[in-house]
């Protein structure tokens, strides 16, 4: 599995010396992990990576690398709040991890200057820490289906108690259901990651069992995402054209072979020119990209047993 060392400049994680963790530090370490994969994953088209700012004035790499570090101390908090509340029934916990959010969020903002880097996976990764808690309280297994199930438990009814309801529409994504009726980050996480366990998820595992290469896996995740994934954030700056423009070429590319293609970073590269040019970001498929490669890295946490970890194995999971 592929780890990249700490970005120049940038330290590894604090304690990345020390081997043994308590479960909460290890989850907060896969989720860091998975913010820093996705943005290091090079060129994305439309979003922030190594090559440039993608469809962004506001923020670049060390906008997202900053973002990352000032929300990763959060994501424990969240674990512990699903283990201490493993007992309450699941549609009480949004609650509970949802004061966590708000702080994360502000914690976020002022990393970052008041620029949205992560508020989808602060949602995302909240809600995912949360469960794996919470399923570690219960004793439950630790597999993406039991850890997705208790997700959807979290946020039974979020889209029809936030969503579809009479008032004034106050984010991106209350605008957008209003007007064409998507369910955003609120229904992915209601569905317990869906368009994840169906898309990116078999496609990131299939290609890194096909060639041993976490980045290929990455590109191949990433492509399925933008050919299936309703991300708002394409139709609140490129309207339904937009989304459907990144959802076509995407699905050409993979028609083509996807990872397989001839001259697929080259193809990228042109895809992320048009996305620029276009004003066009899939964010929320960004965030995904992150959910995908945290389910697929689960296993780290499920075969931990509170005995020092090599050194290496550490390393994999810092970034
Ligand atoms: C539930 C909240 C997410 C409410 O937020 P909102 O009502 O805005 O919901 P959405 O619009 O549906 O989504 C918000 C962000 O989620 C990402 N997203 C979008 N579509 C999807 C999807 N189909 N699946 C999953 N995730 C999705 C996306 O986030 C990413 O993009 C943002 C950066 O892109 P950018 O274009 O720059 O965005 P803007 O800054 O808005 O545009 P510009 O001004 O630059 O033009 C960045 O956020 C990425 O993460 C959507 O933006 C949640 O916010 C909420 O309720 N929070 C409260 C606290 C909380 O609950 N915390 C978690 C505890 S469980
Ligand atoms: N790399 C990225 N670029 C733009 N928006 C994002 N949201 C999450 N990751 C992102």
């Amino acid at each position: 599995m592929g780890f990249y060392p700490p970005p120049p400049g940038r330290r590894a994680w604090p304690g990345g010396e020390s081997c043994s963790f308590h479960h909460q530090e290890l989850v907060a370490r896969l989720a860091h992990g998975a913010l820093i994969r996705e943005v290091l994953l090079t060129p994305k088209p439309g979003l922030v990576d190594r090559r440039n700012s993608g469809a962004h004035r506001d923020m670049g790499l060390d906008t997202f690398l900053t973002s990352a570090e000032a929300i990763a101390p959060w994501f424990s908090k969240f674990f512990l709040c699903g283990m201490s509340g493993h007992r309450s029934p699941a549609e009480h916990v949004l609650a509970m991890l949802r004061s966590d959010g708000v702080a994360c969020e502000k914690a976020m903002f002022a990393a970052t200057g008041g620029i949205n880097t992560h508020k989808g996976s602060v949602f995302a990764f909240g809600l995912l820490c949360g469960a794996v808690g919470r399923c570690h309280g219960q004793g439950r297994p630790l597999d993406v289906q039991t850890i997705c199930d208790e997700v959807a438990g979290i946020c039974r009814d979020l889209v029809e108690r936030e969503l579809d309801r009479a008032g004034e529409a106050t984010t991106a994504g209350e605008h957008l259901f209003h007007q064409y009726g998507l369910t955003g980050a609120r229904g992915e996480a209601a569905s317990g990651f869906q368009t994840v366990r169906t898309f990116s998820l078999p496609a990131f595992l299939a290609v890194e069992a096909e060639t041993g290469s976490e980045q290929l896996a990455l590109f191949a995740a990433l492509l399925a995402l933008l050919a299936s994934n309703a991300d708002t954030n394409l139709v609140a700056r490129g309207g339904p054209e937009g989304l459907l423009f990144v959802q076509r070429e995407a699905s050409r590319l993979l028609a083509e072979g996807g990872v397989h293609a001839p001259y697929f970073m080259a193809k990228m590269a042109a895809f992320d020119d048009a996305l620029i040019k276009r004003n066009l970001s899939p964010g929320g498929s960004a965030d995904l990209l992150a959910v995908t490669w945290f389910l697929a890295r689960l296993s780290l946490f499920r075969d931990h047993n509170d005995k020092n970890l090599p050194k290496e194995e550490v390393s994999d999971v810092d970034a």
